[in-house]
């Protein structure tokens, strides 16, 4: 479990991992390999199969000569995926990604078939005496079946599916729904992957104090990091979130419901629980939503008719107002994500500098601090007003260049802050690459 936590009793979701120590902002709280992944179908070619590394001039992907749908970037990951469950499963794949069974799935469900199937490939290796760490802690994980009793068919010769392979397929993917993760890089998913001993320690928070990334290695398996978004106090329970805490909240219920089998008790669900009905917002492009927005804007960013301030306090939904509520409203956060993408492609550019600084107001207040999609947004707004900058845009948004450079840096700032505190991550590349770009830029003006 590591020098920095234990597990507690909890009063409903069994334990709780708490701080042994205190928890420095930014520290990695820890690092564990996967125990299987399997990528999305939609990477297939795209990325190693074994690594998840992606196609590149520097890495050259080779097809796995009897199903001719894996790819591998050496034979370390060819040579590991096969000793894992390749070899059981290279034979049946094509048919099975044919068949009507398997087509009828979700794409989430056809990954987690993947997944399982890889899981049960080798039975013998679940008996009692075979099982490896990670192995024993997956079958000691809560157990919630999904409701319409659904198990995915398997990729396996039909000589492997026994009652027993069958049997302990279901009692795996009993455990799929409430523990596996998604893995991402700069918050685009690519595969689902099984981490137990991450499954074990950690609860769910809409107010997170820590988020999981996961790091690429040349023909390493992917590992997890879990990394403090704050500084973490001695016996303080450390969570992550298991879905986007910008989710309306009974999105968020339902899922939670269903999925993990619990009904959330963190600050903003018992916040947005005590509010008795939710007002609709204006209408996009009505005079009240600009006056609603501008309003959100100076709550968490103060005043910006004279500089972004860098919000101070995060996660300030508690001491929203009442004017301030249509806010949470289901339809606020859609339609605003929509105004500021097409705005800052097509314009009005004016309009584009408003809902990306509304937008950040909107994060800034419902995120917990250093939450990676606020440092994602400010970048993506840092670029966005200093690409005014260097347009004849800047005279169309009607703003002043040397106000626009301003709010440039300091949303850059801010990116940085937010994204060197949650770190490198995933693909090369990325966000931290393009701070230290557009920090150059601005630095020679
Ligand atoms: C990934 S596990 C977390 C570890 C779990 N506490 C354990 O002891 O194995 C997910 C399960 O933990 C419980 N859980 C996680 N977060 C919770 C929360 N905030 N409140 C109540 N139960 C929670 C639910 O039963 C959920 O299905």
């Amino acid at each position: 479990m590591g020098d920095l936590l234990r597990l507690d009793p909890h009063p409903t979701a069994r334990n709780a991992a708490v701080a042994k120590t205190p928890i420095k902002a930014g520290s990695t709280i820890m690092s564990v390999p996967a125990f299987s992944t399997c990528l999305l179908l939609t990477e297939k070619g795209r990325r190693c199969d074994g690594c998840y590394m992606l196609k590149s001039e520097a890495v050259e992907l080779m097809r796995c000569s009897g199903c001719a749908s894996s790819w591998y970037c050496g034979t370390t990951c060819q040579n590991r995926e096969w000793r894992l469950h390749h070899r059981k499963m290279c034979k049946h794949y094509n048919a099975f990604v044919a068949s009507g069974q398997y087509q009828a799935l979700t794409p989430h469900d056809k990954v987690d078939a993947l997944l399982l199937s890889q899981l049960v490939a080798d039975p013998e290796a679940w008996g009692t005496d075979r099982l490896t760490d990670a192995g024993r802690t997956f079958l000691n994980l809560l157990k919630v079946p999904r409701l319409d009793g659904f198990v995915p068919p398997l990729c396996l010769s039909r000589a492997a599916q026994t009652a027993g392979t069958v049997a302990l397929a279901e009692d795996l993917y009993s455990r799929f729904g409430n523990n596996n993760f998604i893995l991402h890089s700069h918050l685009t998913s690519y595969a689902h992957g099984v981490f137990p001993l991450a499954s074990r320690l950690l609860n769910h928070s809409c107010v997170p104090n820590a988020a999981c990334k996961y790091m690429l290695a040349p023909s390493e398996p992917v590992r997890m990091e879990v990394v403090a978004l704050r500084d973490i106090n001695e016996g303080d329970e450390v969570t992550i979130p298991y879905l986007d805490p910008a989710l309306p909240f009974q999105t968020r219920q339902d899922a939670l419901h269903v999925n993990y089998g619990f009904e959330c008790g963190c600050r903003l669900c018992t916040f947005e629980r005590r509010i008795e009905r939710v007002p609709t917002p204006p209408m996009r492009g009505a005079e009240e939503l600009r006056t609603l927005d501008a309003a959100l804007r100076s709550f968490s960013l103060g005043d910006i008719s004279q500089d972004v301030q860098v919000p101070t306090v995060p996660g300030s939904f508690e001491r929203l107002p009442a004017v301030l509520l249509p806010v949470l409203h289901e339809s606020y956060l859609p339609a605003l994500s929509e105004a500021f993408s097409k705005t800052s492609h097509e314009g009005p550019y004016s309009e584009a500098i408003d809902s990306g600084l509304t937008l950040l107001a909107f994060y800034v207040m419902l995120y917990p601090p250093n939450y990676p999609q606020i440092g994602m947004h400010a970048l993506e707004l840092a670029t966005t007003l200093w690409n005014l900058t260097c347009t004849d845009a800047s005279a169309m948004a009607g703003a002043d260049e040397e106000q626009l450079k301003r709010h440039a840096k300091t949303a850059l700032d801010f990116a940085a802050s937010v994204l060197q505190n949650f770190g490198p991550e995933g693909d090369n590349g990325g966000p931290l690459e393009e701070v230290s770009v557009l920090t150059g830029m601005l630095a020679e003006q």
